[in-house]
């Protein structure tokens, strides 16, 4: 994680443009959970988290979904501190003996480029998983096509480097329940 005081942190957000509120944000949530609820409240899925961005997307929305599930979650990371992905460093891994057979819905922050909802996916359908849907708050317009496309998506965002709501700047703002993009990015 990047070494930075706490003025330089509070910088980052003052100088910061909003681009969603926290009730945009809570209203864009509340469609979501119920767009699932149609879809997965009737089976019995497991939920599975990509930690660490979809901590805050993640704590929000289960409460709202008032049907049985089981949860398990996956962590991995491709930009860590920096703006741009890079390879991918993992934590954990979906877990093999949890996944066979099941109904998985895979939660993330934000669908950038797509590669690590599509590799996650990837291995979730290759360890025998029933059916895999894909939930993400986030959805950045990209000028090109993406390998992956979500099944539900809370908001679309600009082509711009985001942070709250759990997505972070070099570790820091993943507590802020609105959304922003960063200074000159
Ligand atoms: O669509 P992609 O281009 O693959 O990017 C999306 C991924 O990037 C972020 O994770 P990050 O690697 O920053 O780790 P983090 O969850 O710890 O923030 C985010 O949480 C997604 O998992
Ligand atoms: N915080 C954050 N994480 C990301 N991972 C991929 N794109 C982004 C982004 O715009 N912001």
């Amino acid at each position: 994680m990047t070494t930075r005081n706490r003025e330089e942190t509070q910088s980052i957000l003052d100088t910061a443009d909003l681009l969603f509120s926290e009730a945009q944000c809570e209203e864009a949530l509340a469609r979501m959970a119920a767009e699932i609820t149609r879809d997965l409240g009737h089976s019995y899925p497991l939920v599975l988290p990509v930690m660490g961005g979809a901590v805050v997307f993640t704590g929000k929305l289960l409460p709202l979904l008032r049907f049985p599930l089981d949860f398990d979650y996956v962590h991995v990371s491709r930009y860590g501190d920096k703006l741009e992905g890079g390879n991918f460093s993992w934590t954990r891994a979906p877990q093999d003996k949890n996944i066979a057979g099941r109904d998985v819905l895979i939660l993330d922050d934000i669908l950038d480029e797509g590669q690590t909802m599509r590799v996650i996916k990837e291995q979730v359908m290759a360890m025998g998983a029933k059916s895999c849907k894909t939930a993400v708050f986030a959805n950045k317009l990209l000028d090109h096509e993406k390998p992956i496309t979500a099944d539900y998506v809370g908001l679309d965002v600009p082509n711009r480097y985001v942070f709250g709501y759990g997505m972070d700047v070099s570790g820091a703002w993943r507590n802020l329940s609105a959304i922003y993009a960063l200074k000159g990015h």
